[in-house]
């Protein structure tokens, strides 16, 4: 680096002093805290991004948001190139960025890794970030530190897009590194364009409008709401209720949201028994998790359709066009083409859809919590679906099938004739329907976001699907049934916390969450030694029982989940196993108070 971009660094980095006696870690979904602490931390993220930007030659995206955890929280992440997660061989360099003490050793750790990663500052290419933020209030303050960050690499561009779900940033960042039409209204358009196809190739015996069959959607009082409203406009028809915008009276993610709907199993704030039957939704604080869910007449209860359900509906979608094509490429004397279509859970997944998934004779694999580790398991098939639990996911095409869609569209309307002889109900004749089959998925990866789970576009696929399915939402959820399941956290002691605790003169032994270490997707802990063989014993005294734990790559608490054949048992299962935890970890409750999270309010 030349002596000038050092200067510049040591300059702007002495205006953004970390926070002391915080370790930061990029986690689960990028940096995230209190917002009170996190000016340095986007700041140097967005360092960060303009070297991800240098050493990529790409537009990239810097997302500023904390999902669905609490309002006076935020956090920051990184949109790569293709509009996926920041390559995690990128994450130790950033956990380093954001806790080094001061100024110059922040100044020699970038220039070891500008060395190490041959990143050239010779200016042959632009260095653009794309910037977003959610509705929360901490977010403009941040965005000013993103933008200092970036500015002080010479050359770097920062474009305010302002306000912007999660999943529109990426899909911008890699709508504009394929060079084609990114701004948010494109967006808007491809969604609805594609909806709308999905909707004209429903079969037209199920092409009975519903009177009153509207979707009532829960907007976790943040932008997800908002955008939907606007989304609405754009698909022109589409009969949906949104709640709980970000200009409505509640507080984001206060009982409402995907994340409180889904782990609480109970109705949202502003749903009652007016709504009881109702097709409704969920969506997340920064909109990547969409689950529904069906308001019961007893309380506040709900049935929960959730990631898993959305996920086999889009499974069967898939499969039943892929098998209109199959017969085709069977015929084939040579090179017959058999896409390869998987399915990606994690150990959330609930076992009753992980059985009904494989009944289909599909390939399920599982891998680690977060949509960084889905993503990149998905996109080794031609067709990926992944999903977990709580509603993140999406539908994942490769190049290969694309081109081979693209080719049979054209085949197919080569060799169609039925038009020119004046027949229109293509279902009828086999031909057209392999034709439709092409034009659907065709659609659905337009409509699907290819670059991360997004709320939007799995609604608009969701409601595409049971149109064409004819179908209600209780049918759908009636698919297979869940298998109980309980998931309780422990809370730990981040390192402020701990300093404190300890320095206070208290000699109780307390921990911090990275002493529980896991293997084979999580549901194994290898470390302490000892704690697997302890819930092993625990979980076979259940039917059906499963239980893992795990530390939250987002929280400072350990989750425990348990699956058994009543929810008496995993209730039973899940507090056993918290008392595992204890004696393992040395975990004092009095030391911290609240030994369960909200959750275990709601048991019964
Ligand atoms: C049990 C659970 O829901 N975990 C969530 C949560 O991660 P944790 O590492 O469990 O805190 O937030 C992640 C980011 O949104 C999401 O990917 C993940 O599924
Ligand atoms: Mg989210």
């Amino acid at each position: 680096m030349k002596e000038e971009q050092r200067t510049l660094i040591l300059q702007s980095s002495s205006d953004f002093p970390p926070p002391k006696g915080v370790k930061l870690s990029y986690g689960t979904a990028g940096f995230r805290a209190d917002a009170s602490l996190l000016q340095s931390t986007v700041y140097r993220v967005g360092i960060l991004a303009a070297l991800r930007s240098l050493k990529t030659q790409s537009v990239i995206g810097l997302m500023i948001t904390a999902s669905h955890n609490k309002v006076s929280d935020n956090g920051v992440k990184i949109a790569d190139p293709n509009g996926g997660m920041m390559s995690q061989s990128w994450e130790p360099f950033a956990d380093a960025l954001a806790n080094a003490p001061d100024p110059s050793q922040l100044l020699a750790l970038i220039d070891d890794f500008v060395t190490k990663e041959c990143i050239s500052f010779d200016g042959g290419h632009p260095v653009e970030i794309l910037l977003g933020r959610d509705t929360r209030p901490s977010g403009k303050s941040l965005l000013e530190a993103a933008k200092m960050g970036i500015s002080s690499i010479i050359g770097a561009v920062a474009h305010d897009m302002g306000v912007l779900t999660t999943p529109q940033l990426h899909w911008m960042v890699r709508a504009r590194n394929l060079g084609a039409k990114s701004t948010e209204y494109d967006y808007f358009l491809q969604l609805s364009q594609s909806y709308r196809s999905l909707v004209d190739l429903v079969p037209d015996k199920n092409k009975v409008i519903k009177l009153n069959d509207r979707l009532v959607v829960d907007g976790a009082n943040g932008v997800g709401g908002d955008k939907l409203l606007v989304l609405r406009d754009f698909c022109n028809g589409l009969a949906v209720e949104v709640r709980n915008t970000s200009r409505g009276q509640g507080v984001l993610n206060k009982g409402v949201g995907a994340d409180f709907v889904q782990k609480e199993k109970v109705a949202p704030s502003g749903f009652g028994i007016s709504d009881v039957g109702l097709r409704c939704a969920s969506l997340d604080g920064d909109a990547d998790r969409i689950v529904y869910f069906i308001v019961r007449p007893d309380s506040n209860k709900i049935d929960l359709v959730d990631g898993d359900k959305i996920l086999s509906l889009f499974a069967l979608f898939i499969q039943e066009q892929l098998n209109f094509l199959k017969d085709d490429e069977q015929g084939k004397t040579c090179n017959p083409y058999c896409p390869r279509l998987g399915v990606v859970q994690t150990a959330y997944a609930n076992g009753a859809s992980t059985a009904f998934l494989k009944n289909l004779g599909l390939e399920v694999v599982f891998t680690s919590t977060g949509v960084k580790y889905l993503h990149e398991k998905a996109t080794e098939y031609d067709i990926g679906i992944y999903f977990e639990a709580n509603g993140h996911g999406t539908i994942l095409f490769s190049d290969g099938i694309l081109s081979w869609l693209e080719a049979k569209k054209k085949e197919l309307a080569s060799t169609w004739k039925g038009d020119e002889l004046g027949f229109h109900f293509h279902c009828l004749f086999p031909g057209s329907e392999k034709q439709k089959a092409v034009l659907r998925l065709l659609a659905v990866s337009k409509l699907i976001n290819q670059a991360v789970g997004d709320a939007l576009s799995g609604l608009l696929l969701v409601e595409a699907i049971l149109v064409h399915s004819g179908g209600s939402i209780h049918k759908w959820n009636e698919l297979y049934h869940d298998l109980p399941s309980r998931q309780l956290k422990k809370r730990t002691l981040d390192a402020r916390s701990r300093q404190t605790t300890v320095g206070g003169g208290s000699n109780v032994k307390v921990v911090d969450r990275t002493a529980v270490v896991t293997a084979n997707a999580e549901t194994v802990v290898v470390q302490p030694a000892g704690i697997q063989e302890a819930i092993n014993v625990e979980t076979a005294k259940y039917r059906q029982g499963r239980c893992f734990i795990r530390p939250s790559g987002t929280e400072d608490v350990i989750r425990i989940y348990a699956e058994a054949a009543t929810q008496e048992e995993a209730d039973s299962l899940a507090n056993s196993v918290a008392k595992i935890v204890d004696q393992f970890l040395g975990y004092v409750a009095r030391t911290i108070g609240t030994q369960f999270s909200s959750l275990s309010a709601h048991m019964n």
